[in-house]
């Protein structure tokens, strides 16, 4: 916060000028309601520790798990190697962009099946607007409840053989009501293809670049605040 807010002291004084900042905080001090009324001081700062906090660990988290699975399953790896070695051919210069990530079928599943497996949000919370029956049990208009996300990712009835990290499940859309990792409705994740794209690009340049080992193929599971290896995926890491 406190960090923010020097930038924001900063751009209060150019607030009416137009200065050439164009990124969120900009964005942000910017915006009016519909009464025409701008963001507070504090809704700007909060907004941005919540899109950083929101958008940072989720992504990197997200790639911790891509460098896991893909080291586990080297069929995988192969087949998004070389996916991406061809691609590569095709365009100019370091940077990959949002058209060829669009053309990169396989690698846009196995992002996908990282995201399911690696269940950075485990549940979300919701209010109960009217009452519910569900399996035999009611739930009373005004309850706050937690959706189990994990539960349904992770559960046979949904996903077959769903431990299994095995992105070709995604040839087929999912049941409906069955894949909510970004969550669902109004409050849907703000930047889940931003996520997507990030864990696409990263994986882009990691495999087409560098080669890696988990230095603990076995390492043991925590569970809290996020599930991760023990050793945060420790690995040893090559140029090719
Ligand atoms: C793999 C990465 C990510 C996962 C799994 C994820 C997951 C989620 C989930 C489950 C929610 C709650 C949705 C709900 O209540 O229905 C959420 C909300 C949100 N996420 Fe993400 N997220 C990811 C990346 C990001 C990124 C990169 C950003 C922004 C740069 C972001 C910004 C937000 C914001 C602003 C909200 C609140 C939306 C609202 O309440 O209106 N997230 N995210």
């Amino acid at each position: 916060m406190s960090i923010f807010k020097v930038e924001l002291e900063k751009r209060k004084k150019n607030l009416n000028v137009e200065t050439g900042e164009k990124d969120l905080m900009d964005g942000l001090m910017r915006q009016k309601n519909e009464e025409g009324k701008q963001l507070s001081e504090v809704e700007v700062l909060d907004n941005m520790v919540s899109l950083v906090v929101g958008g940072y660990e989720s992504t990197t988290l997200s790639i911790m798990w891509a460098l896991f699975y893909l080291a586990k399953y080297p069929p995988v790896l192969k087949k998004v190697r070389e996916e991406n070695v061809l691609v590569r051919k095709n365009f100019e210069g370091d940077m990959i962009t949002n058209y060829e990530i669009s053309k990169l079928k396989y690698t846009n599943k196995v992002v996908e099946e990282i995201i399911r497996l690696a269940n950075i949000s485990a549940f979300v919370f919701r209010i109960v607007h009217k009452d519910v029956e569900h399996k035999g049990y009611k739930i009373p208009k005004g309850w706050k409840v937690i959706c189990w996300l994990r539960y349904l990712h992770e559960n046979p009835e949904n996903f077959e053989d769903p431990l299994t990290f095995n992105p070709d499940r995604w040839d087929e859309k999912p049941k409906s009501g069955t894949f909510f990792a970004f969550g669902a409705g109004k409050r849907v994740c703000a930047g889940n293809m931003l996520a997507r794209l990030q864990v696409a690009i990263f994986l882009h340049h990691l495999v087409v670049g560098y080669r890696w080992e988990l230095v603990n193929p076995n390492a043991k599971m925590s569970y809290l605040p996020n599930p991760k290896p023990v050793d945060g995926v420790e690995i040893a890491i090559t140029k090719i």
